[in-house]
């Protein structure tokens, strides 16, 4: 479960202040509303580690994380920017969410090559993310994050670009996720994210 309490962030400079108090359980996926500017995305990268709260904590199972690393988290994430490797192709992106060596099983390679099928990525394995569209660096970066398989998955306008089939089928692969007991923040402006994917809301 994931405790997040009385964290309390601001930017420099005169910008809003927060405070976030929210949980979610093992399986569960939480919708987070809220208008543009509202936070969300700060909210997710306060629990990603990549900005630092001023006051509060952030409990993984009872336990602190909030002053780990971002990769010593048990948490992955999706945000708008990607974050791919441009030097590296599309396999090896994926390859090395999953073990930072590479040193992949057979296992692995297969659910790699499985999940790139499953969204109209077959064949692109050995592309470089500046080779593809960029619903399809969106689709390289999901299939990332969900073969990872941390306990927290963040997900920062997941579906942005995708065609309605990709949609669908990345909804599929989420919800498979949330049933091996993946929690789940989503923050999208997109109302069939939530409806499908979310079980509660949280209004900013
Ligand atoms: N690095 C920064 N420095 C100062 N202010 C920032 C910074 N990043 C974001 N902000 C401000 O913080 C507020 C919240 O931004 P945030 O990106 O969290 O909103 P959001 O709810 O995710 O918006 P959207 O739905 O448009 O993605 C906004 O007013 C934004 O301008």
């Amino acid at each position: 479960m994931l405790d997040v309490r009385q964290l309390q962030f601001r930017y420099s400079g005169p910008t809003p202040a927060w405070e976030f108090n929210l949980s979610v359980t093992a399986g569960e996926c939480l919708a987070i509303r809220g208008a543009s500017g509202s936070g969300k995305s700060t909210l997710l990268g306060l629990i990603a580690g990549f900005l630092q709260p001023q006051r509060g904590e952030i409990l993984w199972q009872g336990h602190p994380i909030h002053t780990l690393k971002p990769w010593q988290r048990p948490v992955t994430s999706v945000f708008q920017e990607h974050n791919l490797f441009e030097h590296l192709d599309v396999f090896t992106n994926i390859g090395l969410g999953l073990h930072p060596g590479l040193q992949l099983s057979d296992l692995q390679k297969q659910a790699i090559d499985q999940a790139l099928t499953r969204t109209g990525l077959s064949g692109f394995g050995r592309r470089r993310p500046g080779e593809l569209s960029g619903g399809q660096r969106q689709r390289v970066a999901l299939i990332r994050a969900i073969l990872r398989r941390q306990p927290l998955l963040l997900l920062d306008e997941p579906m942005t670009g995708l065609d309605p089939d990709t949609r669908t089928e990345l909804h599929r692969m989420l919800l498979e996720e949330k049933a091996h007991g993946v929690a789940m923040l989503l923050a999208s402006h997109d109302p069939e994210d939530s409806k499908i994917l979310a079980d509660r809301h949280w209004n900013l």
